[in-house]
């Protein structure tokens, strides 16, 4: 374990020099890792483990898309692929992926197979924390461990077929065994982690919520559609409104972002355009610092769980998201997105 230092504040970091693969292979060499649930982390994780030489088998519901999908990336029925029931009985650690308004109706079955001794994994703080809405208490006698990666189970995947990995943070809820960290931090390396950040599974969810809800997913998208806006009623074309707002944002700025620090982006952009942005940030900053704590406050006091669960157990719920994200898309702002992607190509 190292303690690195952020921006002057001492954190517990793990890295793969100190807990190396063939020690997590080494702790987990007795465990059956059964995961549950085939939708985005599923397949991530999954492959990640299997590639890694670990022991995975996946449960999933049959007849589902999902089923298919495991069995085209060389899952096989009856000896790796199993119904949720059957994987939760096989598994000792039995890793719950499933969607998090899923796991409420799912959680009797996997209950009953949490014999003592045995594991359950999450990959958010989700079920545990808000257990007044969710009725997620595992027994007593059971490891309650968690290894949450900090991106798409996507990115997990295609960084680690490229060699690289995903930063995840990783807690222990339950102790049963004593071997819980350890199997925590082994099960984070071998979903393809990078750097694993200790955390409790309560601040795990709290940010995580906060942040999708905020500047990753859900003000980004607000910011975009604003300026979009703006622009294209002051006359601008929609190309033009498009690539002032978000091409040269994912194309060209937020990579500088990502690989020196916001002050190095500035810096490689005119004196015009640092002075503008760094006279504007501010009101930027105080505009949307009420939404943030708002947001904060809905997600500690349980409510954005709550509409995640209401929502998310309806029936027809998926049909529901998929018509949402066709209005995203077909909106004039993404259709002219797809457009200006058609003719990155041309330039490359
Ligand atoms: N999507 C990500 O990249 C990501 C990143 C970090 C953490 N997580 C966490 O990982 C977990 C899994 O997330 P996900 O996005 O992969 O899930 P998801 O929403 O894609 O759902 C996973 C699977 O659950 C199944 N499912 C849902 N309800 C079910 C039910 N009642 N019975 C049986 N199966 C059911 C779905 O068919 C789907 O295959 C969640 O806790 C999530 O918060 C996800
Ligand atoms: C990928 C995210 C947004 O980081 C994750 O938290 C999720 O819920 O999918
Ligand atoms: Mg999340
Ligand atoms: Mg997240």
């Amino acid at each position: 374990m190292a303690t690195i230092n952020f921006g002057g504040v001492d954190e517990t970091v793990i890295t793969r020099d100190e807990f190396p693969l063939d020690k997590a292979r080494q702790v987990l060499r007795d465990e059956t890792i059964a995961v549950i649930g085939y939708g985005v982390q599923g397949p991530g994780q999954a492959l990640n483990l299997r590639d890694n030489g670990f022991n995975v088998i996946v449960g999933q519901r049959q007849d589902s898309s999902s089923w298919e999908k495991a069995k085209s990336d060389g899952w096989i029925e009856g000896e790796t692929l199993f119904p949720i029931e059957e994987a939760a009985a096989h598994g000792t650690i039995i890793a719950n992926l499933l969607s998090d308004a899923g796991q409420i109706a799912v959680w009797p079955t996997l209950k009953e197979r949490l014999t003592p001794g045995k594991t359950l994994y999450f990959s958010h703080g989700f079920g545990i924390t808000f257990k007044e809405h969710t009725s997620i208490v595992p027994p007593a006698e059971v490891d309650v461990i968690l290894a949450a990666p900090k991106g798409s189970g996507t990115s997990l995947r295609r960084l680690f077929l490229s060699g690289g990995g995903l930063n995840s943070s990783f807690a222990v809820y339950q102790d049963a065994t004593g071997k819980a960290y350890e199997k925590a931090v082994a099960m984070g390396i071998g979903i393809g982690s990078g750097y694993l950040f200790e955390t409790d599974f309560k601040k795990e969810v709290y940010s995580d919520l906060t942040g999708e809800r905020g500047v990753l997913m859900g003000a980004l998208a607000g910011i975009i559609e604003a300026q979009y806006q703006v622009l294209r009623q002051r006359g601008h074309s929609p190309s033009e409104a498009f690539n002032e707002t978000v091409e040269e944002l994912t194309q060209s700025l937020v990579p500088l972002v990502g690989e020196n620090g916001m002050d190095w982006m500035y810096a490689n952009c005119s004196v015009t355009a640092q002075r503008g942005a760094l006279d504007w940030k501010g009101r930027f900053r105080e505009a949307t610092l009420p939404v943030l704590n708002e947001l904060y406050d809905s997600v500690a006091s349980g409510k954005e769980a709550e509409r995640t669960i209401q929502r998310g157990s309806t029936q027809g719920y998926r049909q529901e998201l998929e018509a949402e994200l066709a209005e995203l898309r077909e909106s004039e702002l993404w259709q002219t997105g797809a457009t200006v992607r058609q003719l990155r190509s041309l330039s490359k």
